[in-house]
């Protein structure tokens, strides 16, 4: 049995960046760039003002004063007239500031007279006021975004203000999902009294679609070796194949046979975990394959902790785990040791800090828990108590949140 870091390791050793390809703006969001952008431009590409009012020579302003107005400059209107002396042209914002002005008074400082041919100006002004400087927040040629960024609503802004309507990024896998188990039956029919209806491919399904989008579900098979053989060969085709159950020790728990079978390597099969003991993965060629054990909250936890972290890599993002939170436990934990366990936890912002409880849960096969949490409180393999007011890890997964 090898330890919780040491799988993640291995996983995140095998799980490669996968090749770059070119995609349009508009289908990037979530994606990573594995290309850095450049500006092809000065931001802003020119003076410009910042509010509505009058462009001015700054040193003229001893209020109360009054200026000639010599244009209307809006935005997208190229000025033709240079402020000298005693002049002001009115100004609205995002327009480009004329030649000859250097600040930009506000139009409530400010009373139009002979029906706009003047303005007095009633408070005073300095240099620079009111203007963003060409290039000042971004000069032409400067690394804007480099390779790796994560594409976020933000970055997309960015990409289209530079000019990019493609962008290359790093491509995502795709995904399959299998459910193993004789007691398993399709979520609309209502299971007889010794059956169960397979919601864990729908779950990891989910799970897969919060960071990609090509996620399959293949379908569920008996516990029989040429059922699941015949599945997973199909599954075999995708980039990640996963599967849910039959990994323990029961005498129809098969697949890690039938992994082995297919010429599948196993690099772990057995991970000091809670839940989620019997985890395995292996790879064949450059296919990824994760068999997660079966109870849902197993499942659940599995793919958070060795799935999403290596989708992350193979998509190119350059940190993959879970965002950790330290908390103020509020009542004392009794634990099992020896595995480091995940459990369901409910976090709360309390003043400045965060305080968590443990959500009442019946172990690994109890998914409704889950939906009353909000982390995974995180006890380590050589804490040996937690009393109340302890500070303790909380992972914050995305799904609960
Ligand atoms: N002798 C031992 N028995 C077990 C061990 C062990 O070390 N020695 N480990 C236990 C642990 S820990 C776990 S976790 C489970 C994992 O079992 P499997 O992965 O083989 O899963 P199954 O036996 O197929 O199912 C477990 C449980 O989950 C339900 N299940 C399965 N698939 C689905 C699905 N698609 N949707 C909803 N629920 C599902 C299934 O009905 C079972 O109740 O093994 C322990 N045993
Ligand atoms: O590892 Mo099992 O997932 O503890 O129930």
């Amino acid at each position: 049995m090898i330890s919780v870091d040491e799988a993640l390791k291995i996983v995140l050793r095998k799980g490669k960046k996968l090749p770059p390809k070119k995609v349009k703006l508009e289908d990037s969001a979530g994606l990573c760039l594995a290309e850095g952008i450049k500006s092809d431009l000065n931001m802003p590409p020119f003076n410009r003002s910042a509010m509505d009012g009058y462009a001015v020579i700054a040193k003229d302003i001893k209020p109360p004063v009054e200026l000639e107005v010599i244009e209307s400059i809006r935005a997208g209107y190229n000025p033709k007239k240079k402020i000298g002396r005693g002049q002001a042209s009115k100004i609205m914002t995002g327009a480009v500031v004329p030649d000859g002005a250097d600040a930009v008074i506000k139009v409530e400082e400010t009373k139009a007279l002979d029906g706009d041919k003047k303005v007095r100006i009633l408070k005073k002004t300095e240099k620079g006021a009111n203007i963003a400087r060409k290039g000042e927040d971004v000069r032409v040629g400067k690394t804007v975004l480099p390779k790796g960024t994560k594409i976020r609503a933000q970055e997309t802004g960015i990409l289209a203000a530079v000019g990019k309507s493609n962008v290359t990024v790093y491509s995502t896998p795709s995904i399959g999902i299998i459910s193993t188990g004789d007691e398993l039956v399709d979520i609309a029919r209502k299971p007889k009294p010794w059956q169960i209806r397979n919601s864990n491919s729908y779950s990891l399904a989910a799970q897969a679609r919060q960071i990609v989008k090509d996620v399959e579900i293949l379908g569920r098979v008996n516990d029989k070796k040429s059922e699941i053989r015949k599945l997973i060969q199909k599954g075999l085709k995708k980039d990640i194949l996963i599967l849910s159950g039959g990994v323990s020790m029961g005498e129809y728990d098969l697949v890690g046979e039938v992994l082995l079978d297919l010429g599948v390597k196993i690099f772990f099969e057995k991970v000091a975990l809670r839940p989620g003991k019997p985890t395995v993965f292996g790879m064949k060629g450059d296919k990824l394959i994760f068999a997660l054990p079966g109870n849902p909250v197993s499942t659940f936890v599995t793919f958070e902790l060795f799935v999403k972290p290596c989708v992350k890599k193979m998509m190119g993002y350059t940190s993959y785990e879970h965002p950790i939170i330290h908390a103020e436990l509020e009542k004392a934990i009794n634990m099992k040791k020896k595995r480091r366990e995940y459990r369901p936890a409910l976090l709360k912002q309390e003043g400045t800090g965060w305080k968590v409880s443990l959500v009442d849960w019946h172990g690994s096969g109890d998914l409704f828990s889950l939906t009353g949490a909000n982390g995974l409180l995180i006890i380590n393999e050589s804490v040996e108590k937690l009393n109340a007011g302890d500070m303790v890890e909380v992972m914050l997964t995305d799904g609960l949140l």
